[in-house]
C-alpha cells in the first residue's frame, strides 16, 4: 500500500477519533466512540487517484454503517486531510448470492466532499424486479404482528456477544427492506437473545412505519399452518397471506429441516418478498451452512443478506443485564453482590440468568436491607440445588424406561410393538406436560420423530386415559416418580 496514503488515512482516523472524544455533550457521538475502532480496524484505504479515495470494506454493512453514522465526520476528515472535492469509493468484499465461497470485490460510489450524498450501494438488490408470484389485487390486511412490547431495543442489553447482530438489527429497523441485509439471519445457542432481537426490529418498524405489515411467526406455527392449508387445498392462499407482509420474521427456521413441501412454499414466499424489497428476518440455532435436510436453494438464500451470530454473554454483559433487570424492579445491589452474581451465574443463555435474577428480586424484596452478600450466596446455592432437579426430557425418558423395564434405545427406536410404543407415547406426553419443549423439540429428542407424531401421542394418551384404567394407573405412578 502507498505509504503516503497510509499516513493520510491515519490522519483522517485521528481527526475522527479526536472529534468523537471531544463530543462529551453529544451522546449520539459518544455512543459511536465505542464502535469506532471495531469498525475502522477492518477498513483499509486502497488507492487515492485524482482525488478519488477508495476504501476496502469487508461487506456492505460497513459501507452502510459508515455512511449512516460517520458521514459528516468522515467528510470533514477528508476535506481537512486531502482537500475539497474528494470522492469516496468503496470496494466491498462479499459472497455472491450464488453461495460461492470466494470473496469478490465490487466498486461502489460513496460520498464526495463536494456533494456528501449517500449513493445506493447495491442497486441490484433494491430494484423492484418483476416478480413471478405477483397476484394482482392483493390488499393489505390488519393482522396481529405477534410482537411482545417488552422485547424492544430499549430492553436489549448490548455487549461483545451480540454487538454486531444488534447494530445490524438497528440499521434494518431504520430502513427495513432497503439495506443490503436481506435476509438478516441471526443464529446462536439456546436463550442468547435471538428472538428478542428479531422482535425488537419488528417493534421498531411498527413504531416508525405504522403502515407496514409486520409478522413474527414461529416456524412451528408456519409449518402447522402450511400443513393445514395443504390438507384443505389452500396452499395458494397460505402463500398469498405471507406475501402481503412487509417485514416477515420467522423464528427457529432450522425446524423447516426435512419438510420438503413446506420448504417449497417458503421458497416462493421468500423470493416474492425479497424481489419486492420486503424485509425478511430469520433466526436459527445453527449457521446456514450447518442446517441439515434443507434444499440448497434455500440455504443459499439464507446467505444472500447477512448472517450474524449471537454468542453467550461474557461477564460484563451478564453484569449489565443483571443491573438493568434489577433497576427495572427498583432494586439496587452493592458492587460485590453484582460481581458475585455475574461471575457465579455462568449459564450459556440469558434465559436462565434472568430466572436467577427474578429469584434474587423475590428474596431481596422479602429481606429488604438485610439482603446481604451472604444471603445472596445462600440464594444462589439453593437455586443450584433446585436446578439439579429440573425436569427435562432425558430425565423423563429415564423414569419411563425404569418403570417399564426397557432400554433407552428401545424407547427411541421406531418399533411399533405395544410394549415399547406405549412407553414412548407416555414419555412424549410427560415431556409436553412437564417441560417447555415444543412438539418439534420433543420429537428430536425422542429419536428424531416428526412433530405430528408427538402431537398424536399426546392427544392419544390424553383421550385414552379418560377411559382406560390401566393407562390411568401408569400416568399416576409416573407422575409420582417424576415429581420425587
Ligand atoms: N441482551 C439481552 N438483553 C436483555 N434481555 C435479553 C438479552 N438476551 C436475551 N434476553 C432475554 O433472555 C430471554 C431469552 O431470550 P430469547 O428468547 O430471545 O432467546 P433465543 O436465543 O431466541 O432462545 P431460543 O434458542 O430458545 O429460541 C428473553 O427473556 C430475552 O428477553
Amino acid at each position: 500500500m502507498n505509504e503516503n496514503l497510509v499516513l493520510i488515512w491515519d490522519r483522517c482516523l485521528q481527526f475522527m477519533r479526536d472529534n468523537l472524544n471531544a463530543a462529551e455533550d453529544n451522546t449520539d457521538l459518544k455512543k459511536l466512540e465505542n464502535s469506532f475502532d471495531l469498525l475502522f480496524d477492518k477498513v483499509q484505504p486502497i488507492s487515492l487517484v485524482n482525488n478519488n479515495l477508495t476504501l476496502l470494506v469487508p461487506s456492505d454493512f460497513y459501507k452502510e454503517y459508515i455512511e449512516d453514522n460517520y458521514l459528516s465526520l468522515l467528510s470533514a476528515a477528508l476535506k481537512k486531510n486531502i482537500g475539497k472535492g474528494v470522492k469516496l469509493w468503496y470496494s466491498v468484499m462479499e459472497n455472491k448470492p450464488s453461495g460461492k465461497e470466494k470473496p469478490i470485490t465490487m466498486n461502489v460510489k460513496g460520498i464526495s466532499t463536494q456533494q456528501p450524498k449517500i449513493q445506493e450501494a447495491r442497486p441490484v438488490l433494491r430494484e423492484n424486479n418483476v416478480n413471478a408470484f405477483a397476484v394482482p389485487g392483493i390488499k393489505k390486511i390488519n393482522i396481529d404482528s405477534n410482537l411482545k412490547a417488552d422485547q424492544s431495543f430499549d430492553n436489549f442489553i448490548e455487549g461483545e456477544s451480540n454487538k454486531f447482530a444488534s447494530t445490524v438489527a438497528r440499521s434494518i429497523a431504520k430502513r427495513p427492506g432497503s439495506t443490503a441485509f436481506n435476509p438478516l439471519f441471526v443464529y446462536g445457542g439456546y436463550g442468547v437473545g435471538k428472538t428478542h432481537l428479531a422482535q425488537a426490529i419488528g417493534l421498531e418498524v411498527k413504531s416508525a412505519y405504522p403502515e407496514k405489515v409486520v409478522l413474527y411467526q414461529s416456524s412451528e406455527k408456519f409449518i402447522q399452518d402450511f400443513v393445514k392449508a395443504a390438507k384443505s387445498q389452500n396452499k395458494t392462499d397460505f402463500q398469498h397471506y405471507y406475501q402481503m407482509i412487509d417485514v416477515l420474521i420467522i423464528d427457529d427456521i432450522q425446524f423447516l429441516s426435512g419438510k420438503a413441501a413446506t420448504q417449497d412454499s417458503f421458497f416462493h414466499i421468500f423470493d416474492y418478498l425479497h424481489q419486492n424489497g420486503k424485509q425478511i428476518i430469520l433466526t436459527s440455532d445453527k449457521a446456514p451452512a450447518d442446517i441439515l435436510d434443507t434444499q440448497e436453494r434455500i440455504i443459499s438464500r439464507f446467505k444472500w443478506g447477512l448472517s450474524a451470530e449471537i454468542k453467550s454473554p461474557n461477564f460484563d454483559t451478564r453484569r449489565k443485564i443483571i443491573v438493568d433487570k434489577l433497576s427495572r424492579d427498583g432494586i439496587e445491589l452493592t458492587d460485590d453482590m453484582l460481581d458475585y452474581l455475574a461471575s457465579e451465574v455462568k449459564t450459556n443463555g440469558v434465559r436462565e440468568l434472568i430466572g436467577v435474577v427474578n429469584a434474587v428480586i423475590a428474596y431481596s424484596t422479602v429481606y429488604k436491607s438485610d439482603f446481604s452478600l451472604d444471603l445472596l450466596k445462600d440464594t444462589i446455592n439453593k437455586l443450584a440445588t433446585t436446578q439439579k432437579k429440573t425436569i427435562n426430557i432425558p430425565y423423563i425418558q429415564e423414569i419411563v424406561c425404569d418403570y417399564f423395564g426397557i432400554q433407552r434405545e428401545q424407547l427411541l427406536s421406531k418399533t411399533r410393538k405395544r410394549e415399547i410404543a406405549l412407553p414412548r407415547q407416555l414419555a412424549m406426553y410427560f415431556a409436553k406436560e412437564y417441560t417447555n419443549a415444543t412438539f418439534t423439540k420433543i420429537g428430536e429428542e425422542m429419536g428424531g420423530k416428526d412433530h405430528s407424531t408427538v402431537m398424536y401421542a399426546c392427544d392419544t394418551i390424553r383421550d385414552v386415559s379418560k377411559i382406560d384404567k390401566e393407562l390411568k394407573k401408569y400416568i399416576k405412578d409416573l407422575k409420582e416418580k417424576i415429581a420425587q
